[in-house]
């Protein structure tokens, strides 16, 4: 685990921690004694290959899944000992792949958010807060249409209003720009930052993309094989060595003037034309040195 988070971790008693972390679905061991500290105030990106587990810990953590072994706990309360139900108070969660197929306003849908404090009488300080929400990540004019009516992008931004609306002490995202264009994965991911720094939030989130998880990610947890095999800030850990460790992909990698790196793979089929050329220069090599004509 890096030094540096474990270091600020031990004094900071409002973190999410999770200590010795195992996860088995069937015969699939998905965390093999995981742990981490996630502290407010900062964003944290999980990144690793498909089907390592990322989605699973983070379901894991909202307590869909149940851990075998280990510890999970927030400001000191264990998963284990606080009723689901109140455990899911402190989190805004936005699952990957989610499907609207409801008769409701995209309004009504980001309403939902506060399902916890609404009644039968609506508030109108609710109505308000749902209406800036949708204004200020630029959706305003979808607040009547009906969320089956939404593109997939629309759908994604409209979960994420929900999810801002719980005003949540952990934030929890997976893969939440999977669907947005260039302009919306900015306004998300721009927003998640200033929220999380503005309000304390622990937000955790998965991406996909390594340049957004550099650009975003106070800290990255790198999953692989059930282990966290690396994590800290993203211009101490990103290098070619772990992209190539992690992913099996050549990449180079290049920090910008504010210290982000910049990862920039190089294309398979360029490898591969290189290997074939190095191959036909050992070939004609051999030919030369043989004088054999018909070396393959
Ligand atoms: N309910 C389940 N039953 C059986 N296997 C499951 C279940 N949920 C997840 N898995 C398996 O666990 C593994 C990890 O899945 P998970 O969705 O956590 O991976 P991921 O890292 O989020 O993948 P991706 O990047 O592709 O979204 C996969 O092999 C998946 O098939």
């Amino acid at each position: 685990m890096n030094r540096k988070i474990s270091e600020r971790a031990l004094g900071a008693k409002n973190c999410l921690s999770v200590r010795d972390l195992h996860v088995k679905i069937d015969q699939l061991t998905l965390a093999k004694g995981m742990s981490f500290d996630l502290c407010p105030g900062e964003v944290t990106v999980i990144i690793g290959p498909n089907g390592t587990g990322k989605s699973t810990l983070l379901k894991t953590l909202f307590g869909d899944i149940n851990k075998q072994q280990g510890e999970v706990s927030f400001q000191g309360i264990s998963l284990s000992k606080k009723v689901l139900s109140k455990w899911r108070q402190f989190f805004g969660y936005m699952p990957q792949d989610i499907h609207l197929d409801v008769e409701l306003s995209v309004l009504e849908v980001v309403l939902l958010g506060q399902l916890d404090a609404l009644s039968l009488r609506l508030d109108e300080s609710m109505v308000t807060e749902a209406l800036n929400a949708l204004e200020q990540i630029g959706l305003l004019h979808l607040a009547n249409r009906s969320v089956n009516a939404l593109s997939g992008g629309q759908c994604q931004m409209i979960l994420f209003a929900q999810a801002m609306m719980r005003k949540p002490s952990i934030l929890m995202l997976d893969e939440p720009v999977s669907a947005l264009d260039l302009h919306f994965q900015q306004v998300l991911l721009d927003y998640l930052d200033r929220k999380t720094k503005e309000n304390g939030w622990v937000s955790l989130m998965v991406l996909h993309d390594l340049n957004l998880a550099a650009q975003y990610a106070d800290n990255l947890l790198v999953v692989k094989d059930g282990l966290i095999v690396s994590s800290g800030a993203p211009k101490d850990i990103l290098t070619p060595q772990l992209v190539k460790d992690v992913y099996g992909v050549e990449a180079e990698v290049t920090v910008d003037g504010q210290g982000v790196p910049f990862i920039r793979t190089r294309r398979s089929s360029h490898k591969k034309a290189t290997e074939i050329e190095n191959r036909n220069v050992e070939k004609t090599t051999t030919i030369k040195e043989t004088g054999v004509s018909n070396v393959y």
